[in-house]
Parts: structure tokens; sequence; C-alpha cells
């Protein structure tokens, strides 16, 4: 009877220390985190250095941009936003962890971003990486750019026509539209207010499905699949906590239970591509252009002549057509927005595009598109101030340590630069919360050479390096058409009561929740068609371009002498 009591007694009394080696073991693994941790000696919020769910909380909230940027300006160039992850802000950084020593990996937490296979995004062995990217760059390189152009330019005209149409039951069309010029005569007051998120959401939704696929989303003229971009949206949210904090997936799968919408809504869009996906590969899939998934189809890897196999392929449209559409719509809405809200601004590319163009037929890639610096300017100063993807990319110091910023770092330890942190650096961008496009002018506002160099050295809204982002010509190409096309054609302001403005934005910027991509609202524009008749009279010489193919899916655009080929990377070549 006494031993048994004795048992009892000693059984209570572990029970009763147990949460004092509990308490004990949680000191002793913060003290451990926070002073014994090759990144201990550098500040940051107090709970980052303990625990991954400090990023976790701020990327659920959407914030998680700002805040990186806050923390700079609270703790100087580096913060440590992690327990294993540092933070810098500058562009010796950017240099010597996206561009120099190839002793960087992406950091094994993109696996979460995975749907199935690995694909360019989220692959994370650099030999691995190079050998797809070779494959994928084929789908998006200049020539297939050219063909895939007058896909592009037909989608934005129908966005534009749409949105301005004049009879207002049209904006639900449940039917592929008619030709245009029937449905929708010319528009001579405003229309009401139009949220231009959505509509650049289906616009590029639509472009990325015809681009990739060679199927008409047709998100522009149905409500059918206007669900997608929001499915993508919600998705984002739990796949960007699990980018900071994996390990929420990996006890038990919480994720399940805090974040159940997003996983129907991930499983949604998954189906939907993967019923297009599977439509492209039947054999009696012969599209009328070229797309990007019937380029892939035929490329191969020229070093190695490995062909991507089916599941490699689903994995990389899905990729594709979520990476190009939202971060696209996202850049787009704020162009308008800081336009509309930037009178300034306006009224001098309005000069600059309708001085350029006499028809609205010469709006295509060519010499005088690439001659429009200000519109260039007001692209990338929109890209700066909101950049759709704008935190801070990991990479993972591989064996052997790195040296960046003139510090060693071991292996293991994850490092990265804040994009929307960077690009807000007063260092490199005075007055960096003002939209200022001439700031990208050389001798424009006392700019010098150097002041637009600097600029440009901090610039990163599509990453630099191996690891950029490989859609950057075509994005280039949207933005570029759809602001010059709906600049030349419309007028537009915004709307009195722009909610946009309201709440939830940061400084008066274009408002972002980012959640790995932004997610955004607004702005609310109102359009009106421009009096091309009695505007003044141009009176430079007309040029002679090659007017462009504009129904949908028209083919490989005709070329002609006066037509030279395009070399859209020397259009670009400012860029890295
Ligand atoms: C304004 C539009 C765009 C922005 C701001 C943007 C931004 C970025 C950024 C920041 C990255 C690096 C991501 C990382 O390291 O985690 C990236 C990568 C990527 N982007 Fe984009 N992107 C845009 C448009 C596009 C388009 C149109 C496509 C496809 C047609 C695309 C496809 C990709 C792919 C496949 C990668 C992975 C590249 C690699 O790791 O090799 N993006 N993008």
């Amino acid at each position: 009877m006494g031993l048994v009591l004795y048992a009892v007694q000693s059984t209570l009394r572990v029970f009763s220390i147990l949460p004092v080696i509990a308490v004990l073991t949680l000191i002793a693994f913060c003290v451990r985190r926070i002073y014994f941790h090759p990144l201990s000696k550098y500040p940051g919020p107090p709970l980052a250095k303990v625990t991954d769910l400090y990023a976790a909380y701020h990327a659920w909230k959407g914030d998680i941009h700002v805040d990186m940027w806050r923390q700079h300006r609270r703790y100087g160039p580096h913060v440590r936003y992690a327990p294993n992850r540092l933070n810098i802000d500058n562009t010796n950084a950017l240099k010597d962890i996206y561009m120099g020593s190839k002793n960087f990996q992406k950091s094994p937490n993109y696996r979460v971003l995975r749907h199935g296979a690995a694909n360019t995004l989220t692959m994370i062995n650099r030999t691995e990486h190079a050998r797809r990217r070779r494959i994928i760059s084929q789908g998006l390189s200049d020539a297939a750019l050219r063909s895939h152009e007058p896909t592009i330019m037909a989608h934005i005209k129908k966005c534009f026509d749409c949105l301005t149409a004049t009879d207002e039951r049209d904006l639900g069309l449940e039917q592929p539209m008619s030709p245009m010029s029937q449905a929708y005569g010319p528009r001579d007051s405003w229309t009401p207010p139009r949220n231009m998120s959505n509509w650049f959401n289906w616009l590029t939704f639509d472009i990325m499905g015809d681009v990739i696929f060679g199927i008409r989303y047709n998100l522009l003229t149905s409500a059918i699949h206007r669900r997608i971009p929001e499915a993508i949206e919600h998705s984002n949210v739990r796949v960007s906590v699990l980018l900071q904090s994996p390990i929420i997936r990996q006890i038990g799968r919480i994720d399940r239970w805090l974040f159940p919408k997003a996983i129907g809504a991930r499983n949604q869009f998954l189906t939907f591509v993967g019923g297009l996906v599977d439509q492209c590969m039947k054999p009696e899939c012969t599209p009328i252009a070229r797309t990007v998934v019937s380029i892939l189809r035929s490329s191969h890897d020229p070093l190695t002549g490995d062909k991507l196999t089916a599941r490699e392929l689903l994995a990389e449209s899905t990729t594709l057509c979520v990476a190009g559409a939202d971060t696209s719509s996202t850049a787009l809405a704020a162009i308008f927005f800081y336009l509309s809200h930037t009178p300034r601004a306006y009224q001098r590319l309005k000069r600059e595009v309708r001085d350029a163009f006499e028809s609205e037929d010469e709006i295509q890639t060519g010499p005088t598109l690439a001659k429009l610096t200000y519109l260039r300017a007001c692209i990338d100063e929109a890209l700066r101030m909101s950049p759709p993807a704008g935190s801070s990319l990991s990479r993972q110091v591989q064996a052997g340590g790195a040296v960046v910023d003139g510090r060693f770092f071991p292996a293991g330890v994850e490092l990265g630069v804040p994009i929307y942190g960077i690009q807000h650096n007063s260092e490199y961008y005075p007055a960096p919360f003002e939209y200022r496009p001439e700031r990208w002018l050389e001798g424009e506002s006392g700019n010098t050479k150097e002041s637009v160099e600097r600029a440009r050295s901090a610039f990163c809204p599509f990453s630099v390096g191996t690891r950029g982002c490989v859609g950057k010509g075509m994005a280039m190409v949207e933005l570029s058409l759809a602001v010059a096309y709906a600049i030349f054609r419309y007028d537009f302001k915004a709307a009195d009561n722009d909610e946009t403005l309201k709440g939830w934005g940061f400084a008066g910027e274009f408002p972002l929740e980012d959640h790995i991509t932004g997610s955004k609202m607004g702005p609310m524009l109102l359009f009106k068609e421009r009096d091309i008749l009695n505007s003044p009279v141009h009176t430079r010489p007309k040029m002679q371009l090659p007017r462009i193919v504009t129904q949908l899916r028209p083919g490989v655009r005709p070329r002609s002498a006066s037509s030279p080929a395009i070399d859209f990377s020397a259009m670009w070549k400012n860029e890295r």
C-alpha cells in the first residue's frame, strides 16, 4: 500500500514539474536563438529573433512589405526578420545575393509554392533550375513574344471597349462578344466608376489563357470564370504565410483548419488549369497561333536535349499563368492609380503618346514605342512605389559560406533584399513616397547621369540575376501597350469617392496587401472616349509603321521591309 502511495506521489511530483521543464526548455530555446545564433549580432524585432511566426503574422495581415521597410528605418540596413533570416537594404546586397556568388540557392521554403511537381519558380537546385529555365525561356523569347503581341493587343482593346461600353448591361455579358465596333459605339460622356483591379485581373487572365494555352477564359465578357482570380488571391494568403513559416503545415497540417477557404480556392484553380492543360495536350488540339504550351511541347534543352514531361508541362504552365496574370494586373492597376492622382504626369504622358501616334493601329512594340521615355518612366515609377511582389526573396547560403555587403555569412543562413523596402530607400530615391516619373530621366529636375544610375541600381521589381523574372519582357510589352492604348484613345479620371484612397493605403500609395503578390482594390476610374476628330492636328510626319492585325488569335504578325525585327532585350536593356 505504502509503495503504491509512493508511486502516485512521485508521478504527481513529475507531472507538477513538467510545466517548469517546458518553461525552462522554452527559455533555453529563446536564449539560444537570441544569443548563440550566427545572426545574433544583428538587430530586429525581438519576437522575430525567436520565431518566424512574426513574419508569418505580417504575411497573413498583408503588410509584410511595409513592415520590412519600417524595420529598416528603425534598425538600419541589416534586420534580422526571422530567427534564421536577415534582410539587407542596400545595393551591395542586391548584387552579392542575387547576381554575384554562386553560393546561394532559393530558400527551401519555396517548396510550399509547388503545385505537384517542382517548377521554374520553386526549383531550389541551381543546376536543375538552369536546365528548366533554358526550356521555359524559349516560350517567352523575343521571337515568341512577337507572335504573342497581336493576341495581347487584341485583348487590351477588348478590355477598354468593354469597360467603356455604352450599354451597361454589356458588362455582364455571358456570351463571347460580337465584333467590338458593332457592339460598342464611341462613348462621349464619362462612364460610371470602374473598379480597375477587377478589369485588369480579367484582362491579364484572358491574355495568359490565350497566350499560354490558346484558350479563351473570356473573363472580360462573361462572369462564368471570374472567380478564378479571386480564388488565387485567397489561396495566396495561406501560401504566403507558409512561405514565411512552413512549420505551420508540418505540425499536423494546422493550415487546413487555419485556411480552409484558401485550400478550397487552390483546388478550384488547379482543377481549372488542369482541365486547360488536358485540352491542350490532346493530339487533336492544334491552336491557330503559336502558344507558350505549343512552343514548350516541342522545345528541348539546347545543352542536354531534355524535353519537358507532361507533368512538368502542367506545373510550368500553371505557374506561368499565375505568375504572369496576377503581377501584371497589379502593375496596371498601380500605373492607372498614380496617373489618375498625379495630373502633371498624366498631362505630360498624354502629350507624349498622342504626339507619337496618329492612329490606334500604330500602337505596337517597335522604334516609336521604345522612344516614349516618359511612358517608360511612368511605368517604372509605379513599379517602384507599388511592386507587385514587394517582400524579400530569401536565398540560402550554401556550404562554404558567402560574403555579402562585406560580411561573412555561414552556410544555412538565409539572406534577402526587401523589394518594397529598397525601392523606398531615400538614399536611392529622394522623396520615396512621391510619384515622380522624372526621377528616371537624365537632365530633368536636376537629375544627373549618376542620380539616375543610382536609382536604377536599386530598382528590382522583377528581381535580378539568374532567378529574376523570366516573363519580364512579356510583362513590359503588356504594360506599355495597355497604357499607351488607353492614353491614346481615352481620357480618364479618378472617381470623387475613390474608396482606394481610404482605409488601407499606406502614405498615399496605391494600397497593396502583399501575399506573395499584391492583392488590391481599385482604383475607381471614369473613362471617356477621346475626341480625336477635334484634337489639334498633328504636325509631325506620318511614320511608316505596319498596321497590326487586331482580331483575336490572328497568328503571327506579318512583317514587311518597314517593320524590322524588334529586339525586345535591347528595348528593356536598362533592366537587369
Ligand atoms: C509586372 C509583372 C511581373 C512582375 C512584377 C514579376 C515579378 C517577378 C519576381 C519578383 C520574380 C522573382 C521571384 C522569386 O525569386 O521568388 C519573378 C519570377 C518569375 N516570374 Fe515574374 N513578374 C511579372 C510578370 C511575369 C509574367 C508575365 C510571367 C510569365 C509569362 C512571369 C513568370 C515568372 C516566372 C516563371 C518566374 C520564376 C523565374 C525563375 O525562378 O527562374 N512573371 N517574377
